[in-house]
């Protein structure tokens, strides 16, 4: 275990050494300079954090003891390291230069990852074009993405932020929930005559998406479709060709993808066939370009440079070494507005682990609570826990530096906000000075609750404009980070493994509610079972 490293144990004692950061700064004008990276289109000022050179220093001998580098390059290099599941872990192949060689089980990957953006390259390209026509022979106007987690999450969060890049006559809808309201929303909204459905399941087998594909594919053809007019309006983003056949969908229509791409990781696959269809092919090969300009950055770069192990590093100091279970993102952009739902499954579902690789529980914490809303929404929600709260949250604070749509003075306004954010979480504000600002006569009484405690870390990522090469790059430096983490905590972060009971647990529960008898169960369930069964209407 990593916590009985000497690193480790140095970095326990190292703690209270560290001075609070409006101290560091007063006394050293070059933190800025020394605490800050850029790489892939991306700065990092990462100086207002708890750190020290000597703070930085070990925790580069911590990434040194979990053999980060070499790890890296097994990542890169097709090892199997998702053990569990005895499978590569090669998201960054689906971006990697079309030259390059990767092999699995001697077949290079990247070759069969080109023949399929082709293929989206040909598709996309009819769909917008309006060379693909629906059954009546109307044009294509409302693309519905089914699919739930990696097959929802990433290719949402990418069409959301990349809307400004948008073809304007093609309307996107995402369906995810097994609540029937989610998909009922979207029926209501399009037709079946110009309606594409994209079926989005790496196994093909999750309960939520067939659910709403058989529903959509019903609704479809009651409105007088044919069984054969089913080729025009449904394609299907797959592992599993033949479930996609049981299905209905001619494999013809299906674009492939494989298991060494993650659920989490896999936008950058067929996955992202909708954002391809939003932006164009061209915008999505700049999002890959962007994403490799991140892996070649994250992979060739010392770490004291490396902008993925820095803020790794960073969250491992905050979540061992100082006991914060939380993080949070926050976007000053509001088209990253779901950046941080996406990321939640990103980090989440990868190190939200509780047994190192060889299946031994761990004995140190892991992956934090990871949440986040846009700048400047969230200054009038949770803020004020940041600033003044009992729990202490290090916080990454995203923006660009140059906005997508310069009206007034919006752009300058955001900018002010996100710096005096990360400025008061740092520097707080002492006793004497709430005082100094107060009437005499309630100095005494509010003094106290105007002060804040400071000292409080924060990173500033920093990039130009947001172009489908800068979130490329902003999403990859994230994935890395996360997987720098798992590896300092010797966790596996490529399996999921804790989402499995309760789906099998629901798999019980069906038949008990569909005929009527419940199962056995403790009180509690029981008496719920009981209670939706007695008072369900129909
Ligand atoms: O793409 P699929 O196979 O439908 O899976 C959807 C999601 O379900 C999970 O397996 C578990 O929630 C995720 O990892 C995955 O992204």
């Amino acid at each position: 275990m990593i916590d009985q490293s000497p690193p480790w144990k140095a970095l326990v004692e190292h703690v209270a050494e560290v001075r609070p950061m409006r101290e560091l700064f007063d006394r050293d004008p070059g933190r800025f300079d020394r605490f800050s990276a850029e790489g892939a289109g991306l700065f990092l000022d990462y100086s207002k954090n708890r750190i020290t050179d000597k703070t930085m220093n070990l925790l580069f001998d911590l990434a040194g003891e979990a053999d980060v580098a070499g790890r890296i390059e097994a990542m890169f290099s097709g090892v199997r390291i998702n053990t569990t599941e005895n499978r590569a872990v090669l998201h960054v192949a689906l971006r990697a230069d079309a030259d390059q060689l990767i092999l699995v089980d001697g077949i290079n990957v990247v070759e069969q990852v080109q023949g399929v953006l082709d293929q989206m390259d040909v598709f996309t390209g009819k769909v917008r074009s309006g060379e693909w026509k629906g059954y009546t022979g109307a044009r294509i106007t409302d693309v519905v993405n089914i699919g739930i987690g990696g097959s929802d999450l990433g290719p949402r969060m990418v069409a959301a932020a990349l809307d400004h890049y948008r073809q304007e006559d093609l309307a996107f809808h995402f369906v995810s929930n097994i609540d029937g309201t989610h998909i009922a929303q979207v029926l209501g909204k399009v037709r079946p005559e110009s309606t594409l459905f994209i079926i989005a399941s790496k196994t093909f087998t999750t309960q939520e998406t067939l659910t709403n594909a058989h529903t959509a594919r019903d609704w479809f053809l009651r409105s007088g479709a044919a069984q054969s007019d089913v080729a025009r309006h449904f394609v299907a983003l797959s592992t599993n060709e033949p479930a996609v056949r049981d299905f209905g969908i001619d494999p013809a229509n299906m674009f492939a993808f494989w298991d060494w791409v993650g659920g989490r990781y896999s936008l950058w696959s067929c996955i992202g066939l909708s954002i391809a269809l939003a932006v164009g092919m061209e915008n999505f090969r700049e999002l890959l370009a962007g994403a490799r300009e991140m892996d070649k950055h994250f992979r060739a770069t010392p770490f004291e440079r490396n902008i993925p192990v820095l803020l790794a590093l960073l969250g491992v100091w905050y979540r061992n070494f100082h006991g914060f279970e939380s993080h949070a993102v926050l976007p000053y952009d509001q088209y990253l507005a779901l950046l941080p739902a996406y990321l939640q499954q990103a980090d989440m579902e990868s190190n939200g682990k509780g047994v190192n690789r060889d299946g031994i529980p761990v004995t140190h914490a892991t992956g934090p609570i990871l949440w986040g809303e846009p700048g400047t929404n969230g200054q009038h929600a949770f803020y004020q826990l940041l600033h003044q709260g009992t729990t202490v949250v290090p916080c990454d604070f995203l923006v660009a530096v140059n906005p997508l749509h310069e009206i007034g003075e919006h752009h300058t306004i955001l900018l002010a906000n996100f710096l005096a954010q990360t400025e008061a979480l740092m520097r707080g504000r002492t006793l004497a000075e709430a005082e100094a600002e107060l009437e005499p006569q309630v100095r005494a009484a509010l003094a106290p609750h105007k002060s804040f405690p400071g000292n409080r870390p924060s990173n500033s990522l920093l990039y130009d404009r947001l172009t489908p090469r800068t979130l490329g790059s902003l999403i990859a430096m994230y994935e890395h980070k996360i997987f720098v983490q798992g590896v300092i905590w010797g966790v596996n972060s490529f399996d999921q493994m804790g989402v499995e009971l309760g789906k099998q647990l629901a798999g019980v529960i069906l038949p008990e509610l569909r005929g009527g008898t419940a199962g056995v169960h403790d009180a509690s369930t029981l008496g719920l079972i009981r209670l939706c069964i007695d008072r369900r209407k129909s």
